[in-house]
């Protein structure tokens, strides 16, 4: 079965530690892709000669942004968007160094691909080990290694092989080589050496440049037949006397959250486990034949089903388990730390359950990525949680299934997110 997608947008996200050349390194992509307006060039051309810069000074583009982070927004990702004749690009981009963690977990839960920026002059440090557990715990599926700051080595080609076979050393122990695409690429984000343009100081590498990955990498969802599932967020059910063929009428609205639908399909809709068949499916007015990830249809079964919000549409030979007790990675994004002794509610997709902390197995130092044992979690932990639920959920492994595999973590009191779950 292929799976149709979106392939027209990547989303990626760029980790660095400070002065590593994020913002340089996104600002040479906007301005070699020729995606920055004429006046924000100018202004940035004239900053730059004012502080009497030869180059461009290409960080004063996303730091243009800055202020805009610093309205006190919870969770501090700035989303920056550019396209190019092939595709468009969402770039999420987490600063704040000690919320690095949280930060980090949200940008990347949509991403479908990270950005590790290494400057050549360091090679691999502990943040490079931090950045790159964290990109292999949310999942994403595609990795480049930027060796950025070649310009400051003489682009010498034995520094970057030394990085390259130290990074694959860690990766491998860390199970993220086996288990991800992962690129190298030398570069100068400074110059623009292979992110656009391949320019010739580094004639040794032969591999793709930035944007070449870029335009070519699978967008999320594309790479492996996902089994269909639909999270009901709302049932249509209009009640019009004048018009009884409308009664008839009953549709679960939701977003294909993965694989796809078609009409004559098999289907059972969960907790409860009905069974029927797809007799139709439309998207706004217009009738389809059917439906495949994020799209937001509205779906018609053959039977009178008894379905509410949170219920799960399913194709019939692949549903999911309803369980009532959920292992997960947990990252702890709340000032307030979690107490085992709390009621919470977890939400899953449209679902939601309250929530009792079964144990904390342990939590991950992300720097040394030794497992310690803790009472209790605090903002930027990651640990090994099991919750027990009060309803039962319809989950998969976050391996399997980023959006069915994922939760959130909500405090009763105050609703607040405080944590993010991936199942395990
Ligand atoms: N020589 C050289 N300098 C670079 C290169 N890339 C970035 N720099 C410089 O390194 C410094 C830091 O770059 P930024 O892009 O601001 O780094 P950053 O990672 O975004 O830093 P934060 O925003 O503080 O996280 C700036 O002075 C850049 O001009 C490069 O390829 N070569």
């Amino acid at each position: 079965m292929t799976t149709q997608h979106n392939d027209s947008l990547l989303r990626f996200m760029t980790c660095g530690s400070v002065d590593d050349g994020k913002s340089t390194l996104i600002g040479r992509l906007l301005y070699d892709t020729k995606t920055i307006l004429a006046d924000t060039l100018n202004n940035i051309e004239r900053t730059s000669q004012k502080r009497g810069m030869e180059a461009v000074d290409l960080s004063l583009l996303t730091d243009g942004l800055q202020a805009e982070r610093e309205q006190g927004i919870t969770i501090d990702v700035a989303y920056r968007y550019f396209s190019t004749g092939t595709r468009k690009y969402i770039i999420a981009d987490a600063p704040g160094h000690e919320q690095y963690t949280r930060n980090m977990v949200t940008a990347a839960s949509t991403a479908n691909l990270a950005i590790i920026l290494i400057d050549a002059r360091k090679g691999v440090l502990t943040q490079t080990r931090r950045h790159s557990y964290l990109a292999h715990l949310v999942g994403i599926p595609h990795i480049v290694v930027a060796v950025n700051k070649m310009d400051l080595v003489d682009y010498d080609q034995a520094t970057f092989e030394k990085i390259k076979a130290d990074y694959l050393a860690f990766a491998s122990e860390l199970g993220l080589a086996q288990a991800r695409d992962i690129k190298f690429i030398p570069m100068s984000a400074l110059n623009g050496d292979m992110l656009v343009d391949r320019l010739d100081n580094m004639d040794w590498y032969q591999g793709e440049t930035l944007l070449e990955i870029l335009e070519d990498v699978p967008a999320a969802h594309s790479e492996q037949a996902e089994q269909f599932r639909f999270p009901v967020q709302f049932v249509c059910r209009p009640h019009d006397s004048a018009n009884p063929e409308l009664h008839d009428f009953r549709g679960f609205m939701g977003r294909v959250e993965s694989g796809e639908i078609a009409v004559g399909d098999a289907v059972t809709v969960l907790p409860n486990g009905y069974q029927s068949r797809v007799k139709a499916i439309q998207l706004g007015n217009t009738p389809l034949q059917s439906a495949h990830t994020e799209q937001s249809v509205t779906i018609l079964l053959e039977d009178e089903i008894d379905t509410s919000r949170g219920d799960m549409i399913v194709k019939t030979a692949e549903a999911p388990e309803a369980v009532k007790q959920i292992e997960a990675h947990v990252c702890w994004l709340s000032e307030t730390p979690l107490s085992p002794a709390r009621t919470y509610i977890v939400r899953h997709t449209t679902r939601e359950s309250k929530a009792k902390i079964g144990t904390i197995q342990y939590k991950v130092d992300v720097n040394t990525l030794e497992q310690q044992a803790t009472a209790d979690l605090k903002m930027n932990d990651i640990a090994r949680v099991s919750f027990k639920l009060a309803q039962p959920l319809m989950v998969d492994s976050y391996d399997k299934n980023r959006a069915t595999g994922a939760f959130i973590v909500i405090d009763e009191s105050t609703n607040n997110t405080v944590g993010a779950g991936m199942i395990v």
